[in-house]
C-alpha cells in the first residue's frame, strides 16, 4: 500500500477500498492513492436476482454501492469506495469462469465478436452513498486459433478466474483482442479517472 499521501496538508479522511480486486487495489497503489482494503461481504448473486430490471451498466453501479455501503455502515469516518464489472454479451451477462477448461469455452465462443465491460464505482460516507459512477469499454476479440487459446490458458493459468472476462489485458491478454474502444483502467475493473477527480473534488486527495 502506498505510503506517501498525496492528500493536502493536515490529513483527510482514510480512503477504504471495499474490494478484494487485486487490479483495483494496484491501479490506485500505481496511483500513488492513500487507501485501506476492507473487502465488502456483499451476497452478489442476490443483488443480482432482484435487479432484473436494470441493464449491464446500471447492475455493476448497484454492486458497487453495495459493496461500499456495506464497509461504509461499520465505519463512520473513512471515504469508503465499491467497484464493480460486469460483462455483457450476446444479449446476456458472462460471470468469472470457475475453471480453465469453462474459461477455454467462454473464450471461444467470444472470440471474432464484440462484448462490453461496465465498470461501475461508487462513494460511500457514513452509510450513505455521495457519489457513483461507471464507464463502459466495447472489447474487439480476434478469432484466435485453438492453438492460440491452448497457450494462453497455459501461460496465464488459474490467475485468470480471478477476471470477469477469463483475460488479463495487461498481460498475454492483449493478444486476443484486434481493438478496444474505452479505456484501459475501466477494463482493469474500475473507473480510474472519474473516481480520482471525485476524490479531488472532495478534498480526499489533492487538487
Ligand atoms: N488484472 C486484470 N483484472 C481484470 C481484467 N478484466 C477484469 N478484471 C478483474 C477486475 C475485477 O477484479 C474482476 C471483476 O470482478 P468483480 O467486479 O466482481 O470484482 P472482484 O470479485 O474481483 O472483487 P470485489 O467483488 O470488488 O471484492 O475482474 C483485466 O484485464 N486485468
Amino acid at each position: 500500500m502506498s505510503d506517501i499521501s498525496l492528500s493536502s496538508p493536515g490529513g483527510r479522511e482514510t480512503l477504504i477500498l471495499a474490494s478484494k480486486s487485486a487490479a483495483r487495489r494496484a491501479m490506485l497503489e500505481n496511483a500513488g492513492v492513500p487507501f485501506e482494503v476492507r473487502v465488502a461481504g456483499v451476497d452478489e448473486d442476490a443483488i443480482k436476482a432482484v435487479s432484473t430490471d436494470l441493464d449491464p451498466a446500471g447492475l455493476a453501479v448497484r454492486l458497487a454501492e453495495a459493496k461500499a455501503l456495506a464497509v461504509s455502515r461499520d465505519d463512520e469516518t473513512a471515504w469508503v469506495l465499491g467497484s464493480d464489472q460486469t460483462l455483457a454479451f450476446d444479449g446476456g451477462l458472462i460471470s468469472k469462469a470457475k475453471s480453465l477448461d469453462a474459461a477455454r469455452e467462454r473464450l471461444k465462443s467470444m472470440r471474432g465478436r464484440i462484448h462490453h465491460l461496465h465498470s461501475g464505482a461508487a462513494l460511500a460516507v457514513k452509510g450513505e452513498i455521495v457519489w457513483s459512477g461507471v464507464d463502459t469499454v466495447e472489447m474487439r476479440m480476434r478469432d484466435f486459433s485453438d492453438a492460440f487459446l491452448d497457450a494462453y490458458l497455459a501461460a496465464e493459468g488459474e490467475a485468470l478466474l480471478a477476471c470477469v472476462g477469463s483475460y488479463r489485458l495487461e498481460g498475454m491478454g492483449s493478444q486476443l483482442f484486434a481493438a478496444i474502444d474505452g479505456d484501459y483502467f475501466t477494463v482493469l475493473g474500475l473507473p480510474l479517472w472519474p473516481v480520482l477527480a471525485e476524490l479531488r473534488r472532495a478534498g480526499v486527495l489533492s487538487a
